[in-house]
Parts: C-alpha cells; structure tokens; sequence
C-alpha cells in the first residue's frame, strides 16, 4: 500500500439533462435535487477516497452538457484522468450521442492514445420506468467501443455512484500500472541483453 496520495481528475461528459451534476452532488454531498438548474460552463468538487488501499483526492469536473455551451467547457477537458461518458436511459438521442462525446474529448483533450484512455460510461436514471436502452444494447456498444466499463446509475435513489466513481479510480491506477511496468520493462532492458518486458509498451 502506498501512503502518497493522489490527484485524480475525472471529467462527467454527456447531454444535457442526463445527470452529471446529479451524479458529482449525489456523490460528494449525498444530496438530489429533482429541479436541479442546467450546469453553464463547468464545476468541480473534491472527494478523498481509498480504492484497494491507495489514498486518492477525486476531483470531479461537472460539465455543461447543452451544445451552446460547448466553448465554455471544451478547455477544461486536458489534463482529465478518466471521462465518464453518461447518458440517460429513458433517452435514447443521450445515448446514441456517446460517440460524439467521446470524440469531442479525444480532441480538446489532445489524448495522445485513445485506446488506452480509460473512459467509463453510465448508463444514468435507472429508477425510471419509461425505459428508451436495454442494458444489453449499451454493454455491447461499451465492447465494441473500446471495451469499456459499463454501469448504471441513479442519482436520485443513489444507486451505484460510489461504485461508478471507485471504478473510475481504478481504471486509472490500472493504465498507470501498466505504465510503470512497461517502463521498469525498459529499464530493465537497458541493463541487460533480455529482452522480457518490453512486450507492453
Ligand atoms: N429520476 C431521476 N432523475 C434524475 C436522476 N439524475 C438526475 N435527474 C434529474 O434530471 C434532471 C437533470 O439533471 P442534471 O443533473 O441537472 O443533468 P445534467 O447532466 O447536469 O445537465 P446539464 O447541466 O444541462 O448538462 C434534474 O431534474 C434531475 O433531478 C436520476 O438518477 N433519476
Ligand atoms: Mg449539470
């Protein structure tokens, strides 16, 4: 166990009126609010949590999900750790925009390796009847995009949050992990006429 505390920024991206600031005040506040006002520009709020025994403040950047805001958030998506890619699904138009999202930040982020990127997508207001996306159809676009995972929440009845934002933590520490042994792999090579280790990178 490390006792270094880390620095995570995970970024909520999605349409508007799918759930992020929902999701981020569910999380950080355990509150809902059920007249909740669009978000103009972006937020961020901070939460310390210990995932598999790694301390680590998530800080969580809430974006405006409305298209005239675009130039508003589009700048505050470098930098970003994770991007949870939310829709809602008694919406179908949220979902099938995901794509669009994701693209959306592998630009303005200026993500050098998309295929490495953890995203996470959640599939938001589960507690809604009036159901547009089966779990099945988002889990199979969440494989054929990049494998990612996939949950699905509700903000309102508090289900899965945590869980969502603890996986977010650990997909992250899993693509540093990876890094931090490809390059002990090099450095090993440096060192030696082996070539084990540099299979990863
Ligand atoms: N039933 C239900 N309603 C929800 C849930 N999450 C959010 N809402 C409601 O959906 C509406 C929109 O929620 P927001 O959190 O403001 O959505 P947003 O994605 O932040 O929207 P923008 O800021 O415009 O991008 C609000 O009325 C919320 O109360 C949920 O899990 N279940
Ligand atoms: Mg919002």
């Amino acid at each position: 166990m490390s006792g270094k505390s880390l620095l995570l920024k995970v970024i909520l991206l999605g349409d508007g009126g799918v759930g992020k600031s929902s999701l981020m005040n569910r999380y950080v506040t355990n509150k809902f609010d059920s007249q909740a006002f669009h978000t103009i520009g972006v937020e961020f709020l901070n939460r310390d949590l210990e995932v598999d025994g790694r301390f680590v403040t998530l800080q969580i950047w809430d974006t405006a999900g409305q298209e005239r805001f675009k130039s508003l958030r589009t700048p505050f998506y470098r930098g970003a750790d994770c991007c949870l890619l939310t829709f809602s699904v008694d919406d179908r138009q949220s979902f099938e925009n995901l794509s669009n999202w994701q693209k959306e930040f592998v630009h303005y982020a200026d993500v050098k390796d998309p295929e490495r990127f953890p995203f996470v997508v959640l599939g938001n207001k589960i507690d809604k009847l009036d159901r547009q996306v089966s779990t099945e159809e988002a889990q199979s676009w969440c494989l054929e995009n990049g494998n990612y995972p996939y949950l699905e929440t509700s903000a309102k009845d508090d289900t899965n949050v945590a869980v969502a934002f603890e996986e977010a933590v650990r997909q992250v520490l899993a693509v540093e992990e990876q890094l931090e042994h490809c390059m002990l792999g090099h450095t090993i090579d440096l060192h030696s006429s082996s070539k084990s280790g540099s299979s990863c990178c």
